[in-house]
């Protein structure tokens, strides 16, 4: 692993690669922190943590994605539309990063690919929202924007943006960084481990549609055991973390600059994406984002043009690096067919070589009949089938799969063969922003998309 140095005042480093000329430009989705002092200080004290990544392992991550962009590995991303502090519990944690590695086994025998496994976990903690406001029952306060701004919990106090969380954040993010990597180098990815898990869930009657590809993987498995596979290596994996750059204080105050080649790397993750609310081509977010090292993504909507998606390659990744940019796409079920066809042809044509990832979950979003933010699953999985259609159609690689999911038995989104239905809601709803899949939907997408991914 590579050293990367810490600079102390970020405002100071030299030379600065223009890392705060994001400063003069127009920027959206940014707290109003009430207390100046505690603004400076808490900025001042993350300049000087240590980097919660390190830019050798990132450069990796940058390798295994411009492999993923050639069709030769496929990305997996997955986690919590907003992680919060209380929820970084060993069991929460530990439960995301298991239905991650499940999810990846399936994946890996269906693509008959590398599946590149990446949280949006241990930094996911900043939300742009649609409304600066909250009503209930008459009452107005500031929306929640993610426990690295505000609480959940509506009252005055909690909803007020306080800067001191974004050291908190930082540090929930470094426990949360510390407990995969145990996790993921410690013994608990053993594949044997995850196939034995794996068999819970079609041991579910409800999922007896899945047992024939159960069955071939654990074919597969006792093939490898046979042939006198050594298990032993394949008890850890690389995971990455990821996360929206969307407060740019926090983001700028964790970049560094790697030792070996003088250049700057954001710290607070792998990966970092730039939301669709946030990706205007002269903004604050895109300057920022175009002066790191690490790999980029930036999230697509339906409104997006060929010219705003050649705009961005233009800024993002001007050198037409393999590996740099991800466009994830969230169309919706609805327009996917017809709006994804065009943008993957244009920026082909251009010879940019781009991985191109679905998010299936923020294009679906709809309010079920008692009032709840949910998404259907079979709406979830026919943007998936839209994608993979339209990247079978032009000869293109349909790259990854980027979903809002967690490990626990959270009731959110509707349907799955094991059906969610609104009344379940009333008990086992959990998110603080958006709808997750469940543990057992979560691994139903996994099993249909392993069957897309083999059909190619
Ligand atoms: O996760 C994405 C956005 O933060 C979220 O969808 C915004 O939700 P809102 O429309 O309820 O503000
Ligand atoms: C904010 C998000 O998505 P988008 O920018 O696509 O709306 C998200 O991924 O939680
Ligand atoms: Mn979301």
């Amino acid at each position: 692993m590579t050293e990367s140095t810490v600079t102390s005042a970020p405002s100071t480093a030299a030379p600065n690669h223009g890392l705060d000329n994001w400063r003069e430009l127009a920027i959206s989705q940014q707290p109003s922190w009430q207390d100046a002092a505690v603004h400076r200080s808490s900025l001042q004290e993350l300049s000087t943590l240590p980097p919660l990544v390190f830019a050798g392992e990132v450069d990796v991550l940058r390798e295994r994605l411009a492999s993923a962009a050639q069709g030769k590995a496929f990305l997996l991303q997955g986690g919590d539309c907003a992680e919060t502090f209380d929820g970084a519990t060993a069991d929460k944690i530990s439960a995301r990063v298991k239905t991650i590695l499940q999810m990846a086994v399936v994946l890996t025998y269906g693509a008959s690919l590398p599946v590149i496994k990446m949280g949006r976990m241990a930094g996911q903690f900043a939300k742009p929202r649609s409304s600066n406001d909250e009503t209930r029952e008459g009452v107005t306060l500031p929306a929640y924007r993610g426990d690295m701004v505000n609480g959940y919990e509506f009252t005055p106090e909690s909803r007020g943006h306080d800067a001191s969380r974004m050291v908190w954040a930082y540090h929930t993010s470094a426990s949360t960084l510390n407990l995969i990597r145990a996790f993921t180098q410690g013994g608990f990815a053993d594949l044997r481990l995850v196939h034995h898990w794996n068999k819970g869930f079609t041991a579910n009657p409800a999922h007896s549609r899945y047992e024939s590809l159960a069955r071939e993987i654990d074919r597969a498995v006792r093939f490898m055991e046979a042939c006198g596979a050594d298990f032993d290596a394949l008890t850890r994996v690389e995971f990455f973390a990821s996360h929206e750059a969307l407060l740019l204080e926090y983001e700028r105050a964790l970049t560094r600059t790697d030792s070996r080649t003088g250049l700057p790397y954001d710290t607070s993750a792998h990966f970092l994406w730039i939301g669709e609310r946030t990706r205007d081509i002269d903004g604050a977010h895109i300057d920022f984002l175009s002066r790191v090292r690490n790999p980029i993504g930036v999230k697509l909507g339906p409104g997006t043009s060929p010219d705003d998606a050649l705009a961005l390659i233009d800024k993002l990744d001007p050198n037409r690096e393999p590996g740099r940019l991800t466009f994830i796409t969230r169309m919706g079920a609805k327009n996917i067919r017809e709006k994804l066809p065009n943008l993957v042809s244009r920026v082909t044509d251009s010879g940019a070589q781009v991985l191109w990832v679905t998010d299936p979950m923020h294009g679906n979003t709809v309010t079920s009949p008692n009032g709840y933010k949910t998404r259907n699953f079979d709406d979830v999985m026919d943007e998936v089938r839209g994608f993979f259609e339209v990247h079978n159609e032009l000869g293109t690689f349909p790259g990854g799969l980027h979903v809002e999911m967690t490990g626990d038995d959270v009731a959110e989104c509707l349907g799955g063969a094991d059906p969610i239905d609104q009344e379940a809601f009333l008990d086992r709803y959990e998110s603080v922003c958006d709808p997750r899949l469940n543990h057992m939907q979560s691994l139903e997408m996994a099993f249909l998309v392993a069957g897309a991914l083999s059909r190619r």
